[in-house]
């Protein structure tokens, strides 16, 4: 599919448009559809945390239903971050900027966090599966508080707009769920991951909901996991968590 084959909304203020996403799912939307809002009151970003969302910054939400089989759905994330990667390269007016991603799906800029990337999923009413990409990129601010780097295209010296860059992410998305092509070809999206990835061969922290792991980050797998090598050096498959370097 084509980037203007996809169907788009954009909204004002609303809680998040992963949730508008969802709730059109669950009316019975057939997918393929953008939405955007100019500012989220309840933005959401992964493992409950809040996003926040004031307006100047891109908030859109991609609805795709049964977007693959099911066993290839995990290696989406990676998708996702290669078109935000792609989205924000376009737009940035230093070739030589520093733009990484940051496992499994956290866009840096110079090292500071430019984009964060939620997935979630539903099962509509005929059984079929619901799956939305959200995609926050700071493109005039940054959250004030954060416990993290942060970075902003604005600071950057990039003078797009919100709506310009969903333009970009529009297509950069279509191109890379084409590349995808449902998981069939996900070599192809792997081996292009790594060329932007940061933190290969470092030694990391991943921190997952009940356990904290350190070790060397050796690769990832084509379902999109983290390979860990260990102190006794075994590895280590690591499907989701927080990844920090030593
Ligand atoms: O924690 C993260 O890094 C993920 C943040 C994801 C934020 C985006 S903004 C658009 C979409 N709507 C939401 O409520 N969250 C995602």
């Amino acid at each position: 599919m084509k980037a203007e084959d996809y169907r788009h909304i954009a909204l004002d203020d609303v809680q998040s448009t992963n949730t508008e996403c969802l709730e059109k799912a669950q009316a019975g939307d057939p997918g393929n559809l953008w939405i955007t809002a100019r500012r989220q009151l309840g933005g959401r970003g992964r493992r409950g945390r809040p996003w926040v969302s004031e307006a100047g910054n891109l908030y859109a939400s991609l609805l795709l239903i049964d977007p693959a089989p099911v066993h290839a759905l995990a290696s989406l994330p990676l998708v996702a971050a290669l078109a935000v990667h792609g989205a924000i390269a376009r737009a940035l007016p230093d070739p030589e900027s520093s733009l990484k991603i940051k496992w499994p799906n956290d866009v840096l800029l110079n090292g500071g966090k430019i984009s964060g990337i939620l997935l979630e999923s539903g099962i509509v009413p005929d059984g079929r599966r619901a799956v939305v990409i959200g995609c926050g990129v700071n493109v005039a601010h940054a959250p004030k508080e954060a416990m993290y780097a942060t970075a902003t295209l604005r600071d950057a010296g990039a003078a797009v707009s919100a709506e310009e860059l969903f333009a970009y992410l529009c297509q950069s998305m279509a191109r890379e769920l084409a590349r995808w092509g449902e998981g069939a070809n996900m070599s192809e999206t792997r081996e292009l991951w790594l060329r932007w990835a940061t933190g290969v061969g470092k030694q990391i922290t991943v921190n997952m909901p009940n356990a904290s792991i350190e070790g060397i980050f050796r690769d990832i797998d084509d379902t999109g996991c983290l390979i860990l090598e260990k102190p006794d050096g075994s590895l280590q498959s690591i499907a989701a968590g927080d990844l920090f370097f030593l």
